[in-house]
């Protein structure tokens, strides 16, 4: 694969609890080109979490290699990998993680002041993903004042802020209803497909997986590729 965004090779990850341990990841491997959108299935428990935290370079105590955009990720201190986080990746949870003091568009143009960018140009780029998303007439509105599906199309467009070549979401509609889910995952991969970022999204749901490029899971610890029927 050329110039991969994430590459993972042999990813290991165990927790202790009450004197027990469970070796949750045992080896994953994984490639994702650039512009791939890539769902990751597996059932509630089986690692999807434990392995989107080591990919977006927020926990510690992972063995194997993680690599993202070309860089060693595995051996940066915290500092390091928090410049990598800022400057190729974005996130996207289950549930929105807005600020609740805020706007919906000043909760898309902060993470862009924090990479730097100038006040006019952050927010001319939160007007055009919030437009796209359909949000152009909620742009004043804070998160509470928004649906649940609303509140989700923000964290989007903040996700996407900075351009990132990387959207990790973690159940990114899971607390939706069916039809607002779809709508809203629908938006998520056309806007990722524009913006040509990578993504990595996992989900219980493998309806929704099979609107991805490709589809993977979590079985064992390790990654299997599921292959279209
Ligand atoms: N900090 C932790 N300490 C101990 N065990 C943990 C910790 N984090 C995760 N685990 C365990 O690791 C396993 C995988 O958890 P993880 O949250 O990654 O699963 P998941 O596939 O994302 O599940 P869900 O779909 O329910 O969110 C679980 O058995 C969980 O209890």
């Amino acid at each position: 694969m050329n110039n991969p965004v994430v590459v993972l090779d042999q990813l290991t990850r165990s927790f202790e609890q009450g004197g027990v341990r469970i070796d949750v990841l045992r080896g994953a491997n994984l490639a994702i080109g650039p512009g791939e959108i890539v769902a990751l299935l597996g059932p509630s428990g089986s690692g999807k979490s434990t392995m989107l935290q080591a990919i977006g370079l927020l926990e510690g105590g992972f063995g194997g290699q993680i690599e993202i955009a070309g860089i060693d990720a595995s051996r940066l201190g915290k500092d390091q990998r928090a410049a990598v986080r800022r400057d190729h990746i974005g996130f996207i949870y289950q549930f929105h993680h807005l600020l609740p003091d805020f706007s919906a568009i000043e909760n898309v143009v902060l993470p862009q002041l924090v990479a730097g960018k100038a006040h006019e140009r952050a927010q001319a780029r939160a007007i055009e993903l919030l437009t796209a998303l359909g949000l152009e007439h909620r742009l004043e509105h804070r998160p509470s004042q928004l649906s649940g599906g609303e509140q989700q199309r923000v964290a989007v467009a903040r996700a996407l802020a900075n351009k990132p070549q990387l959207v990790l979401a973690d159940e990114p509609t899971g607390n939706l209803d069916e039809t607002t889910a779809d709508r809203v995952l629908g938006q998520f991969l056309e806007l990722v497909r524009g913006e040509g970022s990578s993504a990595l999204v996992a989900t219980h749901n493998e309806r929704l997986a099979a609107a991805m490029d490709r589809v993977v899971r979590i079985h064992d610890g390790v990654l299997e590729e599921i292959l279209p029927a």
